[in-house]
């Protein structure tokens, strides 16, 4: 009989607050199928709990084994899709992993909850539905894997966390969510246009994460070349700018071959060799930065990581051109 497994891998959907510390903490892993008679209505599911973190503690070796565990059971004739449950901090990052790393076209889609499960207005049960709705509705296939909150659908490349706490965190800011749940059904508006695979490979690369801002010098990149760092993601100013006392450890970078990425720290828009001045991305990019197409820095971050096991394996491939998708 044909059913929709639900992945479960922890954070706040499957913690609940301590009423006198009036912390958060996880709860056991078997708190979640309380949900299975409520799903049950629409779709038989499955319920797997395959890890119990908050997901501040995920790693890329966890999304890989996860990747791994998903694309099995997507082998599965009697599998419609996938729901997987995650912590919201780092579940566009995990959520971005699988869209680069697993090739079916059923839907994946990732889910997790702001308030914890004996807050006022949970926001778990109504986003585990609608998780669960979208995958089981025949409309939600070839879309990439998809992440469902707050009755919003958005794509795992576009989609943001963007409020600390607010239950309508997640927003995909450059063109808005791809689809909506509604009490009758799934209705998608847009599908999205960009989407590129790899092979599925153990992401083992040490890759940092720098953010630029006003007179920032080079001492974190340094650093992260000297601690054996193999990839480097840079958020820039504005359409791709530094300061200019950045550029000493990205020349250094550059000279040893290291791969740099450069992003924006704007939430919207992408880089762009416009400035010609010291640290403008002219330079930028003649110094032979990689410039992201649109990415966020944690989702580039994602992407070298990936596409740098291509690049070790033939050093004489160009990274531009997995950035320029
Ligand atoms: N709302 C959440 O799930 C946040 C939590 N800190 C986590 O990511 O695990």
């Amino acid at each position: 009989m044909s059913k929709v497994v639900i992945i479960t891998t922890g954070g706040t959907i499957a913690m609940s607050e301590d009423l006198k510390t009036k912390t958060v903490k996880p709860l056991d892993q078997d708190t979640l199928d309380f949900f299975l008679p409520f799903l049950e209505e629409y779709v038989n599911v499955e319920m797997e709990h395959f890890m119990n973190i908050p997901s501040p503690h995920m790693t890329p070796e966890k999304m890989y084994q996860l990747a791994l565990h998903t694309k099995k059971y997507l082998e599965d004739d009697e599998v419609l899709g996938i729901v997987i449950t995650h912590g919201t901090d780092t579940l566009e990052e995990t959520a971005y992993f699988l869209d680069l790393l697993l090739t079916s076209d059923k839907p994946v889609v990732l889910t997790g909850a702001m308030r914890s499960s004996n807050e006022l207005g949970a926001d778990g049960p109504v986003n585990l539905v609608g998780a669960v709705r979208v995958v089981a509705d025949p409309s939600s296939t070839g879309k990439g894997v998809l992440v469902v909150f707050n009755d919003e659908i958005h794509a795992a490349r576009y989609v943001t966390k963007t409020h600390t706490s607010n239950v309508a965190t997640f927003q995909s800011p450059e063109n808005g969510p791809i689809g909506t749940v509604t009490k009758k059904g799934i209705r998608f508006s847009h599908a999205p246009l960009l989407r590129d695979n790899y092979e599925l490979s153990p992401p083992n690369t040490k890759i940092g994460l720098v953010k630029a801002a006003a007179g920032m010098d080079d001492l974190l990149i340094n650093t992260l070349i000297e601690h054996g760092y193999e990839g480097i993601v840079i958020e820039g100013l504005g359409q791709g700018n530094l300061p200019p006392e950045m550029l000493g450890g990205i020349k250094k970078g550059i000279e040893k071959g290291i791969p740099i990425v450069l992003v924006s720290r704007c939430f919207n828009g992408f880089v762009d060799a416009v400035y010609g001045y010291e640290g403008g991305g002219k330079q930028l990019k003649d110094l032979g930065l990689i410039f992201s197409n649109g990415l966020n820095g944690q989702k580039a971050r994602i992407k070298l990581m990936i596409t740098i096991n291509l690049f070790k394996k033939d050093p004489s491939i160009n990274l531009q051109q997995y950035f320029d998708v």
